[in-house]
């Protein structure tokens, strides 16, 4: 971690040098009191590893624990990858307890990013496939760049894998149920048009996405926290309660379909194709 680091050697190190390992991962600013900038950097392309999430998750805490601040932004440092989701390599020929850790900290991301009091503005500048579209989802706002070449969507098929039961919900609740049988079914990834179209995002933007993010989240920052928390638990209390209650047997579920050889054969083939690329 680059807090390990020696104060020197932090300064002198440039960052596009520094191993993951010696990475924070992400980065959180305060461009306002009211307001947090949680950013994505986990490069080449902020997958979620066990440590990734697990660090996702502790800067919503610790940003939380503040009670001055009511809005987050989440973006990425790269400037054209939002999240390429999951990292695969954790599903690809993992043991078992390491694949039951990481499926655990992936639930404790959802459940903390989908129930946190902080109104949340995803700033999506760049592809967010699978698990990116999973943390873009999770938020109250999605503002996406209008570049038509980037993706946003539920890939899993793709893969030979599923989105799990608590995804694909969330999937529902956010663009409806015929959409999401569809582009579930194909493994769909919509440009940033139709994603807007099916309300998969709300709003498109031309200029640095950053800047209407900061923008939306004053707007929501000044709304006052009791009533708009309240709101919050009314629409979301229920799959939150809903996926507590089942972990454990969603872990097994993950476990079970991923270890599965068939499923190891499509993930090890998906990645080399990936490298290959
Ligand atoms: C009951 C059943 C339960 C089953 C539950 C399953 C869980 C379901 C939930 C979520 C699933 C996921 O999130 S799986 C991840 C899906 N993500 C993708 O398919 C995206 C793959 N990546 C891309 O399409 C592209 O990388 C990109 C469009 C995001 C960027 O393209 P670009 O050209 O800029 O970069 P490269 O493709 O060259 O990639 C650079 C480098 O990164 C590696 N890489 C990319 N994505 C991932 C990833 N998700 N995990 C790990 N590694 C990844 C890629 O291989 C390259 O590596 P090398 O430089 O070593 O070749």
């Amino acid at each position: 971690m680059l807090s390990r680091l020696s104060p020197l050697a932090q300064r002198t190190i440039s960052p596009r040098l520094l191993s993951n390992a010696q990475r924070t991962l992400v980065n959180i600013s305060y461009p306002s009191p009211k307001i947090a900038v949680l950013e994505l950097d986990r490069p080449p392309v902020n997958s979620l590893s066990l440590e990734m999430s697990a660090k996702i998750v502790e800067s919503i805490k610790e940003i939380e624990s503040n009670p001055e601040v009511q809005a987050m932004v989440l973006k990425s440092s790269n400037p054209k990858i939002f999240s390429a989701g999951l990292d695969i390599t954790e599903m690809n020929r993992p043991t078992v307890a390491r694949l039951e850790d990481f499926w655990r900290n992936i639930q404790t991301l959802f459940l903390t990013l989908y129930s946190t009091r902080l109104s949340t503005i995803a700033s999506i500048d760049g592809h967010s496939p699978a698990g990116g579209c999973l943390l873009a989802m999770s938020c109250d706002y999605r503002i996406m760049s209008a570049t038509p070449s980037y993706k946003i969507g539920l890939n899993e098929t793709k893969l030979g894998i599923a989105a799990p039961y608590w995804l694909k919900d969330l999937f529902v609740t956010t663009i409806g149920y015929r959409e999401a049988e569809v582009g579930l079914a194909l493994g769909k990834l919509y440009s940033p048009k139709e994603a807007l179209e099916i309300k998969l995002v709300d709003e498109l933007v031309d200029s640095p996405v950053i800047d209407v993010a900061l923008k939306r989240a004053d707007e929501w920052a000044s709304i006052p926290e009791k009533g708009r928390v309240a709101s919050k638990v009314m629409l979301r209390g229920a799959m939150i309660q809903d996926l507590e209650e089942k972990r454990e047997m969603d872990v097994g579920w993950f476990r079970d379909f991923i270890m599965e050889e068939g499923v190891q054969k499509g993930i090890e083939g998906y990645l080399k194709n990936l490298s290959k690329k």
